[in-house]
């Protein structure tokens, strides 16, 4: 008998481009919501942009959040409860949009994500990532239900945060690498819409990558398109799988020994470097990674990430102890053979 099922949760309406949040109105009368909004955004947002988001709602009540952290996810839930808030709209980077996506799911509501800047997959997608103490948690949550991405404050953003929405995008590669591998040796759900969406979006950044440069606001409309798109691949899996493989446990460690030194997609991108020559040695495609992350600017080594040798080192070797995802990473990694891989790859220079 046939017996499998899926559900696939998607935004209803992607909206992206030029002077978008004069649109945000349209699309979320769209959506049939009832009940007023609560905007959620953190303080240089709402200073950017948060007067001509509200304009387009009627007097909206806004919260504004500093941190990402379960406080600001309780602070938030207790406001959207105390106006009874039908929806909410995040404003801003990673920060805001996680908490707002974590308390609508608290209160069981929906949420519309307007992000200030394409700094990873999770502007788009149904996965929060809260840091917690020395660790982090990811937590599956809905996705927005809609997305009203605007490029022209997009582009606006500082544009590191952009090339690590690229490198975020790059690091797809080695991630599907990981799932096919827990596929076959470990019988992980696997979908092969989900990869094949996954890898020709990276392929697609790569292909773009000599047009991805500062204050060009095609560039937003790409790096946003593939964040889209990836959080696609995501809602298709139902999982981070597509584009979270041994170079975000790797990130996630990394987070944990050298805290807030560099951004989440620049730590995976160099991930990506590693494990990519992991999966297949020398021939790989490890340089054309580093390829691609060189030529939108963003880091390749230790050094650029502004973390030592050895805390890359143990990032690497300690990396498959934080979850339970089965990687290239195995049962961990010597650290011969980590120092081999991170010298050979130029990630740490141990001349
Ligand atoms: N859900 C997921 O899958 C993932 C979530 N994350 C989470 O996302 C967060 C990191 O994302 P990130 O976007 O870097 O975080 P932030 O929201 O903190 O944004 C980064 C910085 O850029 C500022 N900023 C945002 N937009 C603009 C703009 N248009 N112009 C100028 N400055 C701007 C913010 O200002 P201000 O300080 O005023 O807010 C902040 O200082 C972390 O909390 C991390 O845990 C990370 C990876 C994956
Ligand atoms: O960052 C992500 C995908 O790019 C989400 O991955 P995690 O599930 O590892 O938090
Ligand atoms: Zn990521």
């Amino acid at each position: 008998m046939f017996d499998k099922s899926t559900w696939i949760k998607l935004p209803r309406n992607v909206v992206v481009g030029h002077g978008v949040i004069e649109e945000l109105g349209q699309a979320v009368a769209e959506l049939h919501l009832h009940g007023d909004p609560l905007v959620v955004t953190s303080p240089t947002p709402n200073e950017l942009a948060g007067d001509r988001l509200r304009a387009q709602l009627d007097d909206p009540t806004t919260v504004t959040i500093e941190s990402a952290s379960f406080d600001s996810i309780e602070r938030v839930t207790e406001i959207a409860r105390d106006i009874d808030a039908g929806y909410l709209i995040a404003l801003g980077g990673g920060k805001p949009i996680d908490i707002a996506k974590m308390a609508a799911d608290e209160i069981d509501r929906g949420f519309v994500s307007v992000p200030t800047a394409a700094s990873h997959d999770g502007i788009v997608s149904g996965r929060s990532s809260i840091p917690e103490g020395d660790s982090r948690h990811s937590i599956a949550a809905d996705p927005p239900l809609a997305v009203v991405a605007d490029t022209e404050v997009i582009a606006r953003a500082p544009w590191e945060l952009t090339t690590a929405g690229c490198a975020d995008i790059i690091s797809n590669y080695t991630a599907v690498q990981d799932w096919r591998l827990a596929h076959r040796l470990k019988n992980v759900e696997y979908s092969e819409y989900a990869a094949a969406l996954s890898e020709m979006t990276a392929e697609m950044l790569v292909d773009n990558a000599a047009s991805i440069r500062p204050n060009l606001e095609e560039s937003a409309w790409i790096v946003v398109k593939a964040l889209v798109s990836s959080g696609v691949a995501m809602s298709i899996a139902g999982s981070s799988r597509p584009a979270s493989g041994a170079e975000h446990l790797f990130s996630h460690q990394l987070d944990r020994i050298a805290p807030n030194k560099a951004l989440h997609g620049h730590q995976v991108g160099v991930g990506s470097i590693l494990t990519e020559y992991l999966h297949s040695g020398d021939g790989g495609r490890w340089r054309a990674i580093r390829q691609a992350l060189d030529s939108i600017d963003a880091p390749t080594t230790a050094d650029e990430l502004g973390v030592s040798d050895d805390e890359v080192l143990e990032a690497l070797t300690t990396a498959h102890e934080i979850r339970d995802r089965y990687t290239i990473l195995g049962n961990g990694v010597d650290l011969d053979a980590a120092v081999e891989t991170a010298t050979v790859t130029g990630v740490i220079d141990r001349e």
